[in-house]
């Protein structure tokens, strides 16, 4: 149904219009892309050089904190052979008085790293979001055929957020860590080359242990962020067709899918945590072990005069932050490893090509008269077969046209051509004798609107909802469109009128006052070129003779189609369309179908006999 074109959250669709089967997990479908760790990381590098003055801050920072916290070590060890050992008081307590300055100074850099980081970190994933979501309304409507609404959601949420946190911490910690490392390594080496070579002795059991951790977790925090996506989409899904979960009772399955998604989560998320956790177990036990060895040897050079206790002192402690560095590492890979693939998921979104670009020089459109001609046009949504066949027809300024044909015929189809959420394959519309290819996209779609059965509704007040039709209408237009659809009285009974809010999604009101408050809009838009899609629910007979009349007032004068199921409806259009297949079978005239007896002369029997839609 053409209302799937703007309505935001919908049950579960293959593709326009068709829902998929409730036990088809949608997003279960796209495959995940090649991961490319570099590109992905060169391009949240672009973003976060956009800071690079502060960056420079955040660096300079990260040298002093970590040169600090180098520095710290070796003047405990110094308090300790010169001052300690010597027993020198004065000088214990001016160095004592050092320390601290250096503690102090440590921390103050530290808080001051933080705070800048903290800056770039949020102005970058400012401009991710703000760039994601200008980049959704640019994708085409294919776009969002093909996906889940949730789990699209989840990226603009959740994959941020990750990459945020991540970005808020791990730059940081990462070149602190290196600073850290190679310093700690230079001094090592200068008090003692045999005490650190035994520090090295633990290295390749630390690396080889991460590595082997870090493997299983990547996997696992990729399961996690494409499980949590999938359960989003389901929560999304589920809470905006919660009516229609409701009328087929399908609550117990709805939260049987719900368990077997959670559980999924759980699964993978305890197995990455578990992982994780692994990490600093491991590291412990091999710091522990190498602090020993270095007690041990240590205390045998010193028996042999080799080495003073202070410098034993600083050894541990610098082997402390030898390991420690690494540890962090190892951590911040894997923080890394879930941001990176919350940011490739944020890029694949980035990448899609939005609507094709306009072609150089396309028409502006000004003043149209509403002209409409289809040339022989075919058009297939896949590779597959046609949706449409060769259709060629024309309608005159103020014409309105009735597309009738069984479900699935391509009548909504041929909307979306006409109003460019999908482009021809081959032949011509032109609207006002100019191909609609070579017009801009918005400047054709502000010369139509469109009333569609299950019209949607913004959280907002009543005035805004019909002001969408057209944003710089004063609040006396707003009032007059509300009265030629017939909405006017039924608004005045409300409690705050056109200030009452309306809930999300339009509701708190009825589906016949809904319809009135779009054709208020659409009246509002004033548009050449108006699409109709008759609602095919029955409403209450005085809400449906308003109506009817509120739309043959705002057909005057304007080209209109209408996808109609009303018999009323039909016998007043000026032409009728019979589609079938994606073909036009019968063009004309009520009293000329009838005479034909073809598919038209059935389904006006139908219509008599039954008084619905076909
Ligand atoms: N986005 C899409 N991707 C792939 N196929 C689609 C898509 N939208 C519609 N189709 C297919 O195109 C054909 C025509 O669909 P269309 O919605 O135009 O029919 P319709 O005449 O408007 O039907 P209805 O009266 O039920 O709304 C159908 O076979 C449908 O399955």
């Amino acid at each position: 149904m053409l209302k799937e074109l703007i309505r935001p959250f919908q049950y579960p669709r293959t593709a326009m219009g068709r829902e998929a089967s409730p036990n088809q997990p949608v997003s279960s479908k796209v495959k995940p892309r090649a991961r490319n760790w570099s590109a992905t990381l060169r391009r949240i590098w672009g973003y976060l050089s956009r800071s690079k003055a502060k960056l420079y801050l955040v660096l300079l920072m990260v040298i002093a904190s970590s040169g600090l916290t180098l520095l710290g070590p070796f003047l405990v060890g110094r308090t300790v052979d010169n001052y300690i050992v010597l027993q020198n008081s004065s000088g214990l307590l001016y160095s004592l008085l050092g320390l601290a300055c250096v503690y102090v100074l440590q921390s103050v850099t530290v808080w001051l790293q933080n705070y800048w980081m903290i800056g770039i970190a949020q102005s970058t994933v400012f401009s991710m979001r703000s760039q994601l979501f200008e980049h959704l309304h640019k994708l085409p409507i294919s776009f969002f055929d093909k996906r889940q609404h949730g789990e699209l959601m989840s990226r603009v949420t959740n994959d941020i957020e990750n990459v945020s946190s991540t970005l808020n911490s791990s730059f940081i910690q990462i070149c602190s860590s290196l600073l850290t490392l190679i310093g700690a390594v230079s001094v090592m080496l200068w008090l003692s080359p045999l005490l650190t070579l035994l520090t090295f002795l633990v290295v390749p059991a630390m690396v080889y242990g991460t590595k082997w951790i870090t493997k299983r977790t990547g996997r696992l925090f990729k399961e996690q962020q494409k499980n949590l996506g999938d359960l989003n989409g389901h929560i999304e899904e589920t809470i905006s067709g919660q009516r229609i979960v409701k009328m087929f009772s399908q609550e117990k399955r709805v939260i049987a899918e719900f368990k077997e998604k959670n559980e999924r989560i759980r699964r993978s998320a305890f197995w990455a945590q578990t992982f994780t956790g692994f990490i600093p177990k491991v590291m412990n036990v091999l710091n522990n072990l190498s602090f020993a060895m270095i007690a041990g040897v240590g205390g045998i050079l010193a028996l042999k005069n080799l080495i003073t206790i202070g410098a034993i002192i600083v050894f541990v402690e610098y082997s402390r932050q030898f390991t420690r560095p690494l540890n962090d590492l190892a951590n911040q890979f894997n923080t890394l490893l879930s941001a990176v693939a919350g940011a490739e998921r944020v890029f694949d979104i980035l990448d899609e090509e939005a609507e094709e670009k306009e072609t150089a020089g396309s028409v502006r459109l000004t003043e149209l008269r509403g002209e409409v001609n289809f040339s022989n046009v075919s058009f297939a949504y896949d590779k597959g077969g046609e949706t449409i066949s060769n259709v060629s027809f024309h309608a005159a300024p103020g014409e309105t046209i009735a597309l009738v044909g069984p479900t699935g015929a391509g009548k909504t189809t041929l909307i979306n051509l006409l109003s460019r959420f999908y482009d021809t394959d081959s032949g011509v519309i032109t609207v006002d004798g100019i191909d609609i290819k070579k017009v801009h996209r918005a400047d054709l779609r502000k010369q139509m609107a469109f009333v569609l059965q299950d019209s949607f509704l913004f959280q907002g007040t009543i005035r805004e909802n019909i002001r969408y039709g057209r944003l710089d209408a004063t609040d006396e237009e707003v009032e007059e469109a509300a009265k030629m659809a017939d909405a006017h009285s039924f608004i005045m009974k409300m409690r705050n009128q056109y200030d009452t809010v309306l809930k999300p999604g339009g509701g708190g009101i009825s589906q016949g006052q809904k319809q009135l408050l779009s054709i208020a809009r659409a009246i509002l838009a004033n548009p050449v070129i108006l699409i109709l899609d008759e609602a095919t629910s029955s409403i209450d007979t005085v809400t449906e003779v308003k109506i009817q009349d509120a739309l043959q007032r705002l057909m005057k004068g304007r080209t209109s189609f209408v996808i109609a199921h009303r018999l009323n409806t039909i016998q007043k259009a000026d032409r009728i369309l019979v589609l079938q297949d994606g073909k036009i079978t019968e063009a004309g005239s009520h009293e000329e179908l009838l005479r034909r007896r073809g598919f038209y002369y059935e389904l006006h029997n139908r219509l008599v006999t039954f008084g619905s839609d076909e």
